[in-house]
């Protein structure tokens, strides 16, 4: 798509979706994740709050009584998106709100997007230097508001978002959104259920 060099490449992608996690591609391969053990670290996602500290379990038992199972379902079903707006989990319904001046919806998404600027700022660090950053996932895939918020942060890198093309590009739509001679950023459609059941198909023929 990019006519890169497959073998000296660094790729950067976001894939956000009710889970959300951003990848480092060197030369083909992931070199590092933002999930960890489980899905719940790394990025904010729809209901999960990604990092956070670790001394949240024993504060939240010890000062205000909650179980482990209790913070545990807190922070991968009550947080994210859903904790920070107090409204929902669904990316559309947040931005409506702070496109009609909501300030808690406004925060909610630049928190969203200053995680994963920060997330990719770090891989970058890793990789050395970023040929593309790949959006995906139903937000990557949809929402011209958080790209554009996160290409805004990461400027220092020399990505420049292109506002017209950044707007058109949504509903499976794939293709570059950035303007000519900034750091390429792009939307790739993707389709997990498909490749899911390619690979377990592939698993379960041997
Ligand atoms: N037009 C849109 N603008 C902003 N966010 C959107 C839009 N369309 C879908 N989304 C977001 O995409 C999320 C679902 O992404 P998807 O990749 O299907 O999730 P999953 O991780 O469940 O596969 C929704 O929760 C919603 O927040
Ligand atoms: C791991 C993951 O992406 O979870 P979800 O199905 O919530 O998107
Ligand atoms: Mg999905």
């Amino acid at each position: 798509m990019l006519g890169l060099d497959y073998d000296n490449s660094a790729i950067l992608v976001a894939h956000l979706g009710n889970g959300a996690s951003a990848c480092a591609v060197k030369n083909g391969k992931s070199v590092d994740t933002t999930m960890g053990l489980t899905p719940l670290e790394g990025l904010v996602m729809g209901t999960r709050s990604g990092d956070i500290d670790p001394n949240v379990f024993s504060f939240l038992n010890k000062q205000l009584g909650y179980s482990l199972d209790e913070i545990t379902d807190i922070l991968n079903k009550k947080s994210g998106l859903l904790g920070l707006s107090e409204m929902d989990n669904d990316c559309r319904v947040i931005e409506d709100a702070a496109a009609q001046g909501n300030e808690r919806a406004q925060l909610t998404l630049d928190v969203f997007c200053n995680v994963l600027a920060k997330k990719l700022a770090g891989f970058a660090a890793e990789m050395g230097r970023i040929d593309a950053l790949v959006f995906t996932g139903g937000i990557g895939e949809n929402s011209s508001v958080i790209r554009k918020n996160v290409l805004e942060r990461l400027s220092i890198f020399g990505f420049e978002v292109d506002e017209k093309t950044n707007e058109e590009t949504f509903r499976g739509k794939s293709g570059v959104i950035t303007k000519p001679g900034s750091t390429v950023a792009m939307v790739v459609a993707t389709n997990e259920e498909l490749m899911i059941a390619r690979d377990t198909e592939a698993l379960i023929a041997h």
